[in-house]
């Protein structure tokens, strides 16, 4: 007896049936535009500058490099100061919280945000030297989801999300962007909570049960998880398809053009 074969999606469909849901909700970086790796590089050169200059005090902690790995587990797509606050706590190291003026400069006393600061400084002295353009699958999907009439949401731990937009040319393509900015002012939780999100939904009037998000962070498809969305994509930058699917992805893509019709 021979096994029936596995009839062949009909041509034009994804694994997502975008008509069938009522918002559209986008990380960016990583997800949008490839920020990601220029907050990975600002990260590391920060950290590493760091743990360089204060290894030899006599200081409790594991002062060793940082490494992407760090980044994936401890960084990716939370808030700034999160970050920092979570991969110091990784290494047993503590530092005041410090002030918001900071600047993190290797000649003062290292503080939580004065170590954020630095970090976003070497961020946008990339962006004002590179620019950013869209990934090219993700710009076909934005504009199948423009086609379709979608209403569609940024939803960025970064306080920098507004200019990253506006550098790649999207400013116009989203009617919400709840970006790390939005969220402080708004008492919101960064992911993993859900708060960011269902926030966005809700300015779009939409149930999350009927809205996708789509996230490459860990951090972020938790998020996504927590807050009952209807689909949560994992965007598999390097995380790992396994970890996301983990951390609760409802499925898993290398890139956008695949939920692409
Ligand atoms: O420091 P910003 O620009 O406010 O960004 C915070 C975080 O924003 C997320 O989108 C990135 O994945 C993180 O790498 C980044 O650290």
């Amino acid at each position: 007896m021979t096994t029936p074969a596995t009839p062949p999606e009909p041509a034009g469909t994804t694994p997502v049936d975008w008509s069938a849901h009522a918002a559209v909700l986008f990380d960016l970086d990583g997800v949008i535009t490839p920020t990601a790796e220029v907050h990975m590089r600002a990260w590391s050169e920060m950290f590493n500058a760091f743990l360089s200059e204060h290894r030899s005090e006599d200081t409790a902690g594991d002062w060793s490099a940082y490494t992407e790995a760090d980044y994936f587990a401890h960084v990716d797509g939370k808030p700034r100061y999160d970050g920092v606050r979570d991969f110091l706590a990784s290494r047993g190291i503590a530092l005041p919280e410090g002030e918001a003026t900071d600047s993190g400069a290797p000649d003062r006393a290292p503080t939580v945000k004065g170590l954020g600061n630095r970090k976003n400084d070497a961020f946008n002295a990339v962006l004002a030297r590179d620019g950013v353009s869209a990934f090219p699958g993700s710009m076909a999907l934005l504009d199948h989801l423009r086609d379709l009439g979608t209403p569609l949401a940024v939803v960025s731990s970064s306080a920098n999300a507004p200019a990253v937009l506006e550098a790649a040319g999207l400013a116009d393509r989203f009617e919400t962007v709840v970006s790390g900015a939005v969220a402080e002012e708004l008492g919101l939780p960064g992911k993993p909570a859900p708060d960011t999100f269902v926030h966005a939904a809700t300015v779009l009037g939409a149930d999350p049960g009927s809205a996708v998000v789509l996230e490459d962070a860990v951090s972020g498809v938790r998020a996504g998880a927590a807050g009952g969305f209807a689909v949560v994509v994992g965007v598999d930058r390097g995380a790992g398809a396994e970890v996301l699917t983990g951390a609760g992805a409802t499925l898993v893509v290398a890139d956008l053009a695949e939920l692409v019709p």
